[in-house]
């Protein structure tokens, strides 16, 4: 599918970087370095502004080496990116070790995955339909 990118930043635009990849790496796009502290967390701008079409979201995602190997993560993962909004794409990210982490312009900070969504209509209903599950859930399966 097609989808309109305004890119403002000084990088190439995302991409998958092996053929069938779900996500697209997100680059940082900033003027100088940023050092996160542990536990400080930081909208990343990236420099991007996209036109998803109506009935899809873009999820922005932690990239799980950085998270492994630094501790990086995103405090809203997955974020959602609406059909509707036109501003910069940013990236929520957190520090969750103990050590300092530097990001550099054009560092690969999240990756970006584009989905369907469904747009419910609400059926307001006294009861539900029963099931064999019912209200049983947190780990109620296997329990005597
Ligand atoms: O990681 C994210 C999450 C969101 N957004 C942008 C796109 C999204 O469409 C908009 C609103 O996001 P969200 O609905 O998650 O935030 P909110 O706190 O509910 O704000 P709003 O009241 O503006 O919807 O912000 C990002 O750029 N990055
Ligand atoms: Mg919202």
């Amino acid at each position: 599918m097609e989808i309109k990118i305004v890119n403002k930043s000084q990088h190439p635009l995302p991409q998958y970087e092996t053929a069938h990849a779900a996500g697209m790496d997100l680059r940082a796009s900033i003027t100088e370095e940023i050092i996160l502290k542990p536990l400080q967390r930081l909208l990343i701008p990236t420099g991007l502004y996209i036109e998803l079409p109506i009935g899809f979201e873009a999820q922005i995602r932690p990239r799980s080496g950085l998270a492994f190997k630094y501790g990086i993560s995103i405090v809203n993962a997955p974020g959602t990116i609406d059909a509707d909004y036109r501003g910069e794409l940013k990236v929520l990210l957190v520090n969750l070790s103990d050590t300092d982490f530097t990001i550099n312009d054009g560092d690969r900070v999240a990756q970006m995955v584009v989905a369907k969504h469904e747009t419910v209509i609400w059926q307001p209903v006294d009861e539900l339909t029963e099931t064999a599950r019912g209200e049983g859930g947190y780990g109620h399966t296997g329990k005597k």
